[in-house]
């Protein structure tokens, strides 16, 4: 399953009235990776999380494959998520008192008893492959490198179509950013997922296949990184 993104007067304004985002048109080819660049409170966060569906006061049609995010109520915009898109935060979000293994396999939480384990064997083998070794050791004790890769694990283990990232590499030293966006893209591209990756890091946008940059909500450039 690979889902292709098309964006049509894309608009958020603030209660204030201040436009934050303003994206006439963007089309995504399917099991494609794209990097989003630009300076600080240009609206990069809020393009990724209107590609979610979690901007409540987004305009216009944000569609993956057949699927207009921005025309279902909440409840159906929450099930496509589950079932259709995996997010890495920048801060993680990982339960401290949680091992590995368990914050991996958390959306399996939430599913039922077949599908949860399916997330479990899902969240294992990316854990391995990730070379984070899942043993009963919480994650408090886990290094910014080790959490992020867990964070990852946890955004692939329901095998999404759609991989959301703000920041992956943030706050890692360049060996340990290089080590893990290069991990990333090979789970993303082995499986054909579509990677949209907001970030700071020249590293992590020169190897996508398309970068934009926003300045003040609106697309500035838009061009193959090679
Ligand atoms: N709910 C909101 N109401 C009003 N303003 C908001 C809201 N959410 C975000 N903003 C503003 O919108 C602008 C864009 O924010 P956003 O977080 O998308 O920027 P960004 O490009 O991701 O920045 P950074 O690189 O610093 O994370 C900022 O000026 C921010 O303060």
């Amino acid at each position: 399953m690979t889902l292709g993104l098309t964006i049509n007067a894309l608009a958020v304004t603030a209660a204030s009235g201040r436009m934050l985002l303003d994206v006439p048109k963007l089309h995504l080819a399917p099991g494609s990776c794209l990097g989003v660049r630009g300076p600080s409170g240009a609206g990069k966060s809020t393009f990724l999380f209107s590609l979610a569906g979690l901007i409540e006061n987004a305009s216009g049609a944000v569609t993956w494959g057949e699927t207009n995010l921005l025309q279902m109520p909440a409840g159906a915009r929450a099930a496509f998520r589950r079932r259709s898109v995996g997010m890495v935060f920048q801060d993680f979000l990982l339960f401290e008192e949680l091992s590995a293994s368990a914050n991996a396999a958390l959306s399996g939480a939430y599913s039922d008893p077949a599908h949860q384990k399916a997330i479990e064997s899902k969240a294992e083998e990316v854990l391995t492959r990730l070379g984070i070794s899942h043993g009963a050791r919480t994650v408090d004790s886990f290094s910014g490198g080790e959490r992020q890769r867990v964070a990852i694990a946890r955004a692939l283990a329901s095998d999404p179509a759609v991989i959301l990232a703000d920041e992956p590499t943030a706050s890692l030293d360049r060996k340990t950013a290089d080590a893990l966006i290069d991990d990333l893209l090979a789970l993303v591209r082995d499986t054909g997922k579509t990677l949209v990756a907001v970030s700071h890091d020249p590293a992590v946008y020169t190897r996508m296949d398309r970068v934009i940059e926003i300045v003040d909500g609106r697309i500035a450039t838009d061009e193959a990184a090679r």
